[in-house]
């Protein structure tokens, strides 16, 4: 055995692995309670070292549990353009979170092995934590995998996960995406918003908003943003971590599920209200109407409403660019059609979790993608970037397609093409509501959607509940896409699909229908079905109160 990786076992004795718990990289990397992560950030720092070797490139580690409860933390590795770790290493990171301490050098061995990786190379990884109190002992333990590794690492301590995502494609960009620096940040963005910004009074649109920090680093992070905006925004930050915890009754999360604000914010009717999660990677809005009736502004309505303004500024400027969009089945119905019938925007459905959407919406010139809980962004080909510039500096072109597709290019600079960003996607918003000239009720009437339910089923094993066609259509147990055809054929506008979470030991149940009364009714037989055919466990689902 190489000495690096005799030393990665010596190393471990600091990071004991405690018997009997598996962990596993899922969607969103490792998350559980904070308490027994030690070990799992230890050998992640193993694993990030490997990984920049292996692409000869600095590579990132995100310690967070994003919209989960203060006391889970959790972790996640960041390819070098700022993309979500390759699939195929997820496997390995499973594998070597789960190596009992002395066996971490052969864990270790086998991935250079089956890889080819020359492990004298260098390595180099950026690392950034959300605002957890786990997060400093965690960072530490990540930080020792790395020097046990000898790699070389910058902690930049408290960022949001974009952020992060943002600063390692600047660093191997070497410097073409942005400076790699947090103001650099900031500045970018800045300067793109103020620049689409225009001047004289809007009879509608408000550049007034209040941000719902979820208590978190999206609070912190705005308040650094706003300085850089000038007065051209006026932000009000709420839930910014003073003296609420994170993501307790609050964040994006809270707002999408409960479909109602987080209590104690005082909203006036009409007012903008914007909420981010944990990390600040999603976003939703919503706004109190003139009765004081709750509306949600989710991920499928900031789809469309980036899908056609950027389709309007690809007409008029002239080029040849195909812009589709990017769901998951749980987009509303109403939104597809939306897209599909009024728009005439093509739409692909991917399965939940980021990368798959992101990976269909590099089929398009301009992809737009978000899942309906507001994570998301717009991923521009590197063709489109290309016409686009060229265009935007074309003295032949008149002047309303040249400046079409100048604004085009101060939008790309605007969005955060790594991963979804609820700073940049908020002020991406802000941008397109303040062109149109809209109030939240003009950009809420584009279409309206159709009620829903999201119910979570624990059954015994989760996998017995197998899917395909982006998770739309049940291929196991046997009997339940059946028992659910029927149910749904009963229902004007019925929808329903079920799938193992990603993320927490359930089974989720969604249904949509053309009343609130009725999606509840389907969304419960849909989980008897599954609570009978699927091994449920505990008591049987109860139907909704009809009070
Ligand atoms: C219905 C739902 O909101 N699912 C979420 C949730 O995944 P599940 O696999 O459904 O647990 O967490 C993912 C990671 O944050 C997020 O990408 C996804 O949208
Ligand atoms: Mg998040």
């Amino acid at each position: 055995m190489s000495d690096i990786l005799a030393e990665a076992v010596k190393g471990a004795a600091a990071h004991p692995r405690p018997e009997g718990i598996n962990f596993t990289y899922g969607t969103a990397g490792f998350r559980d309670k904070s308490t027994i992560l030690d070990p799992v950030l230890y050998r992640m720092g193993l694993l990030a070292a490997l990984r920049s070797k292996a692409k000869k490139a600095t590579v990132a580690a995100m310690i967070t549990a994003s919209h989960n409860p203060e006391p889970d933390n959790g972790v996640k590795l960041v390819d070098p353009m700022g993309e979500m770790l390759e699939a195929a290493w997820e496997k390995h990171a499973t594998d070597l979170a789960n190596a009992k301490d002395e066996d971490i050098g052969s864990a270790l061995q086998r991935i250079i092995d089956a890889l080819d990786i020359d492990i004298s190379l260098p390595s180099d990884v950026f690392v950034a934590r959300d605002t957890r109190p786990s997060g400093p002992p965690l960072t530490q333990a990540l930080l020792d995998g790395l020097k046990v590794m000898g790699s070389t690492f910058t902690d930049f301590g408290i960022l949001t996960t974009p952020q992060l995502h943002y600063l390692v494609r600047c660093h191997n960009s070497r410097g073409a995406y942005g400076e790699t620096t947090e103001e650099g940040y900031y500045k970018k963005l800045a300067q793109a918003f103020l620049k689409l910004r225009e001047d004289g009074t809007k009879k509608k649109y408000q550049p007034v908003v209040i941000i719902d920090g979820a208590n978190g680093v999206g609070a912190l992070k705005t308040r650094k943003l706003q300085p850089h905006l000038n007065d051209s925004l006026k932000i009000t930050v709420c839930n910014d971590g003073s003296s609420g915890k994170l993501n307790e009754k609050c964040g994006a999360d809270f707002v999408k599920v409960q479909q109602k604000p987080p209590p104690g914010m005082e909203i006036q009717p009409g007012q903008r209200c914007v909420s981010f999660d944990g990390d600040a990677d999603r976003v939703v809005f919503f706004y109190l109407n003139k009765d004081g009736v709750f509306n949600l502004l989710d991920g499928d309505k900031i789809s469309t409403l980036i899908a056609g303004y950027l389709g309007e500024l690809v007409s008029a400027s002239g080029l040849q660019l195909n812009i589709g969009v990017v769901q998951t089945a749980y987009a509303n119905g109403s939104s597809t059609r939306y897209l599909e019938d009024v728009m005439k925007v093509p739409v692909s459905c991917a399965k939940t979790g980021v990368k798959h959407l992101h990976h269909k919406a590099l089929e398009f010139d301009v992809g737009v993608y978000f899942e309906a809980n507001g994570h998301g962004t717009v991923l521009f080909s590197d063709q489109a970037e290309q016409k686009i510039k060229v265009a935007s500096q074309d003295d032949s072109l008149d002047s309303g397609k040249r400046e079409a597709a100048t604004r085009l290019t101060l939008m790309m600079d605007l969005i955060n093409q790594t991963v979804g960003d609820a700073i940049s996607d908020f002020l991406v918003v802000e941008t397109i509501l303040s062109t149109r000239d809209w109030a939240a009720d003009d950009w809420n009437m584009q279409y309206k959607d159709l009620p829903s339910r999201l119910l979570k089923i624990k059954v015994k094993d989760r996998t017995a509940v197998q899917t395909t066609d982006a998770e739309r259509c049940a291929t196991a147990p046997a009997g339940l896409q059946e028992a659910i055809n029927k149910l749904v054929a009963k229902y004007q506008q019925g929808r329903s699909f079920v799938r193992p979470s990603g993320t927490e030991d359930v089974v989720r149940v969604f249904a949509e229908a053309d009343t609130q009364a009725i999606a509840d009714m389907l969304a419960h037989e849909v989980s008897v079905q599954v609570y009978q055919l699927a091994g449920g466990v505990g008591e049987q689902p109860q139907p909704p109160s009809t009070s």
